[in-house]
């Protein structure tokens, strides 16, 4: 799978991979690219299967072939080692890579993810939902999770634009990554993490909410470190962007 990527950042910096939610593009870490090039690092961001520039797959996705698509682009750009921060699906195909090819991964980071998330009925319905309503009513529920409400009415121009983008994911793109999330159980697999992780939380997250998601990682990867943020829904890094910024740019140096 070819994926559409974007590097930016000093090319002696360590590689900093970020790896995006269901529904997005990788304008989504527009807010952390600055902080994370000043803090020398080289930031390789991407489209998800299905998503943005990157084609939709003829079948539904596994996120074992989302983490495969992160080591075919790390393959790609000659990069033999990258730490990795992702948000929500991003976070799945972080752990995913953590656990199944940590000679490739430095620290992670864990933003506004889960484990386990729904079941598969659930996300086999969300799939349908985008086929057959399509995507702009998929961002009508979505948005109201991705930002609190008092965010949205502060940043109407902001909401608008991350509506957009989930309205212009193609559906079967969308749809392949459901299942992707639907057939995930990384659970078993947190113990076997070794990576320095930090988990990010956020406080008003309604779709991966600290208790339940955000908590169980950081119990369950040896040594992780769970910091919650106020006034934060699903797209955390978006609505508290300098407070993840500082989160996570603090713990990549730390352990670079
Ligand atoms: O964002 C993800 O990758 C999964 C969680 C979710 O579906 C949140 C949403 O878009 O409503």
């Amino acid at each position: 799978m070819k994926v559409n990527h974007v590097v930016e950042g000093p090319p002696e910096g360590e590689v900093v991979v970020l790896s995006g939610s269901i529904g997005s593009n990788l304008s989504m870490w527009d807010p952390q690219v600055g902080p994370l090039i000043s803090a020398g690092f080289r930031v390789v961001r991407y489209d998800q299967r299905g998503h943005g520039r990157t084609a939709v797959p003829d079948h539904p996705a596994t996120l074992a072939e989302l983490g495969g698509d992160v080591l075919e682009l790390l393959d790609t750009l000659g990069v033999e080692r990258a730490h990795v921060v992702g948000l929500s699906l991003g976070g799945m195909t972080a752990m995913w890579l953590g656990r199944h090819a940590p000679e490739r991964v430095g620290g992670l980071v864990l933003c506004c993810t889960s484990a386990r998330l729904g079941t598969p009925e659930s996300w086999r319905q969300r799939a349908d939902d985008a086929r057959a309503r399509g995507m702009a009513a998929i961002a009508d529920t979505s948005i109201g999770r991705w930002f609190t409400a008092d965010w949205l009415v502060a940043h109407p121009d902001l909401g608008r634009e991350y509506h957009h983008m989930t309205a212009a994911t193609p559906a079967e793109g969308y749809a392949a990554c459901c299942h992707a999330i639907g057939g995930m159980d990384l659970v078993p697999d947190l113990p076997e993490i070794t990576a320095p992780t930090l988990v990010i939380a956020g406080a008003d997250d309604p779709a991966t909410p600290p208790e339940g998601h955000g908590d169980v990682l950081a119990k369950s990867i040896p040594g992780a470190r769970l910091e919650i943020v106020e006034q934060a829904a699903h797209l955390g890094n978006v609505e508290r962007p300098e407070r993840f910024s500082e989160l996570i740019t603090t713990h990549l140096k730390a352990v670079r």
